[in-house]
């Protein structure tokens, strides 16, 4: 048996281990988004709710602050005047029905009401007035308000570090955020409505301690069983949200697999969807009895809160009778405590749900805050030094593990690239070249060792004005939805303009693909998009080529920058390569051995440690896994002798 036949044959014998491990079915779980929502649940309670509402309308305040402050500002004046004219309206009541039950059966006295009735009718219509500049107000700011939060979310997730992504609760923090965004736009509309109960409940309550102040803690009385009730409601729905979070998001992540067009011809040709639709289904069906269970638990909370409200209230009218019938209060006091009570008892029910909505919103909210003020604690947080064009990149002893991961990938890993220099860096799957990319270039920082450039920690470099002098191509590079100009300069045109995306286009071999494009550089390359055009992966891979070839960048990073090419354009690239190093250091990675023969230095790297480091010619003749792997690649005899073209 040959030397090549040996390896296959081990191969064949690790396979066997992996069919004897023993089965075990792991199951999808996804972190509750925060952590600890469950806790927050515990803040829907009557004192903590209290306490809290004041600072979330201060919040949204705050926040309408930033976007419009006029409109903050008129809207807060608006709340004011209206409230107010609330508590001057129910007092002109008083005065018109005592003028009224006065004059009794002598019209001649009548005009006595007409200061009182036109003042009513004034503050009415003033109210009515200032009710549509509110809502004119809260619709300008709301979107505003929304946009804002969006943007916050959006910075913030763009200035995580990249490992934030291998943090299983990162995603999930980032979805709760999204939900956070998505209910912002409400909160000014609830705040300026809790306000607006806030203000008619303090006018009757005004109003009613003036005729007779024993019914102002009556009427207090009469809320707490419809703020009990709203509140324990509120807690079951969303308790139920939480228990049903990791089946939603099992749903969310289904309908992107079963609608993603990646995926589609892989969906019907291997028959996935009654599969993946079952699946969806067994998640929605527990999602529902989940949530009727919390319907049915918050009916029953609303039949007491309902009852318990109706004898708190036949309590304060009995008192009004009471104090008429003892003659303590008159008839027109009588009936503005009517007046007042009604509005009273409108501006409770406001107070309560409006609060509840108001609290519900401030859950998601914080969820918001939290994931924009610490990024779900993976917030860019390193040096300030601006790196020059750097002539020397270095690894020293580094490992490096992934968030998560029982074992380091990388261990204890030494690596050079100089300026002007290509290094090609070659091993089997999964012994850890993208992750030595990631390292180069900054995205991942070392679990221990040290990153240089120039001499200079990548830890303390500025990330953003290192990565303007890094050009990443990964296996799985980006397809922009834009033009084929926006795909190569990525938004970022150099001073000759088409001239050097041109270059760039031709060093890749993308200037042939360019050609047959119906608008040239200006085509959309979207498909999906309405007239966009599609581009085969192999016509992507060079537009992605041409990428490093117009950034100015002092470090190439080309993970597998030839694997959809043809023979030619593949030819082109790696003839074209020594003429990219040029000031650039060059690193590339690559299973096509015959292709790192343009490398000045070529790197093996088997199970996270480099074991082989030379040129080609002296890693292919000497033994070791650069000469095994090659041999692999060329002797496609020794497959044939083990039997397999039978
Ligand atoms: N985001 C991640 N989180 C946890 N482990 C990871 C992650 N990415 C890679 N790994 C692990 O690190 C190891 C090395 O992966 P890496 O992608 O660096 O290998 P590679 O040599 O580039 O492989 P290939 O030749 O298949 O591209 C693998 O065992 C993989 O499981």
């Amino acid at each position: 048996m040959t030397e090549t036949a040996d390896r296959l044959h081990d191969e064949s014998g690790e396979a066997d281990d992996v069919a004897a491990a023993p089965a075990a079915e792991e199951e999808l779980a996804f972190d509750h988004p925060g952590g600890d929502s469950l806790e927050l649940a515990d803040l829907l309670t009557g004192r903590t709710m209290a306490r809290r509402l004041p600072s979330l309308i201060r919040r949204t305040f705050s926040l309408a602050w930033q976007v419009d402050r006029t409109a903050v500002g008129v809207l807060l004046a608006c709340q004011i005047v209206s409230g107010i004219s609330g508590a001057l309206g129910l007092f002109a009541t008083t005065e018109a029905l005592s003028v009224l039950i006065e004059t009794a059966h002598d019209t001649s006295r009548l005009p006595a009401a007409i200061p009182a009735v036109a003042l009513l009718a004034g503050t009415a219509g003033l109210r009515a007035l200032l009710g549509i500049a509110i809502q004119a107000l809260s619709n300008r700011l709301s979107p505003r308000i929304c946009r804002e939060a969006e943007y916050k979310m959006l910075e913030a997730a763009t200035n995580s570090e990249q490992a934030a992504y291998d943090h299983p609760g990162f995603n999930d923090r980032y979805d709760a955020a999204e939900r956070g965004v998505d209910v912002s736009r409400d909160m000014i509309g609830q705040s300026q409505n809790y306000i607006s109960s806030l203000a008619t409940l303090i006018a009757a309550a005004v109003v009613l301690a003036s005729l007779y102040p024993l019914l102002l803690p009556l009427l207090l009385m009469a809320a707490v069983p419809q703020a009990i009730a709203a509140i324990r409601g509120e807690r079951v729905t969303y308790l139920a949200v939480v228990a049903t979070h990791k089946d939603r998001r099992v749903m969310t992540m289904l309908r992107w697999h079963l609608i993603a067009k990646d995926q589609s011809d892989q969906v019907r040709t291997d028959t996935l969807a009654p599969y993946l639709l079952s699946r969806y289904k067994a998640s929605a069906e527990r999602v529902e009895a989940t949530s009727d269970t919390a319907a049915w638990d918050r009916a029953k909370i609303a039949v007491v809160g309902a009852a318990a409200t109706g004898l708190a209230s036949s309590a304060v009218w009995g008192a009004v009778f009471l104090l008429l019938g003892t003659g303590r209060i008159s008839a027109a006091a009588a009936g503005t405590a009517v007046f007042a009570l009604r509005s009273a008892a409108t501006g409770l029910q406001g107070l309560v749900g409006y609060g509840r909505d108001l609290l519900r919103t401030g859950l998601y909210l914080d969820d918001w805050e939290r994931f924009v003020t610490e990024a779900a604690g993976q917030r860019l947080d390193r040096g300030i030094i601006t790196p020059q064009r750097p002539r020397h990149i270095a690894l020293r002893k580094v490992s490096f593990r992934y968030p998560e991961a029982d074992e380091d990938t990388l261990h204890e890993v030494d690596f050079e690239v100089r300026q002007g220099e290509i290094v090609a860096v070659v091993g089997e799957n999964g012994s850890g070249k993208s992750t030595l990319m990631k390292l180069l270039s900054g995205l991942n920082l070392a679990s221990s060792g040290v990153v240089t450039w120039d001499g200079v920690s990548v830890a303390d470099l500025d990330p953003h004005a290192m990565w303007r002098q890094t050009s990443v191509v990964p296996q799985d590079f980006a397809r922009w939805p834009m033009t084929a100009r926006e795909n190569i300069t990525l938004g970022q045109p150099c001073a000759e303009g088409d001239v050097a995306v041109k270059r760039a286009a031709r060093a890749s071999g993308a200037d042939d693909v360019i050609r047959t494009l119906r608008s040239g550089l200006g085509t959309l390359l979207a498909r999906e998009w309405w007239g966009g055009v599609a581009l085969s992966p192999g016509q992507w891979q060079r537009i992605a080529v041409a990428r490093p070839a117009h950034r100015d960048a002092g470090l190439l990073v080309m993970d597998e920058p030839t694997s959809d090419l043809d023979a030619r354009a593949e030819h082109r690239i790696f003839t074209g390569l020594r003429g990219m190093a040029g000031e650039r250091a060059v690193v590339l990675v690559t299973h096509n051995l015959a292709n790192t023969s343009v490398a000045d230095r070529i790197v093996v790297m088997d199970k996270g440690r480099v074991v082989q480091e030379g040129a080609f010619h002296e890693l292919v003749n000497q033994p070791g896994l650069m000469q095994e792997l090659w041999r692999l690649q060329q002797d496609r005899a020794a497959y044939r002798a083990e039997g397999n073209d039978a």
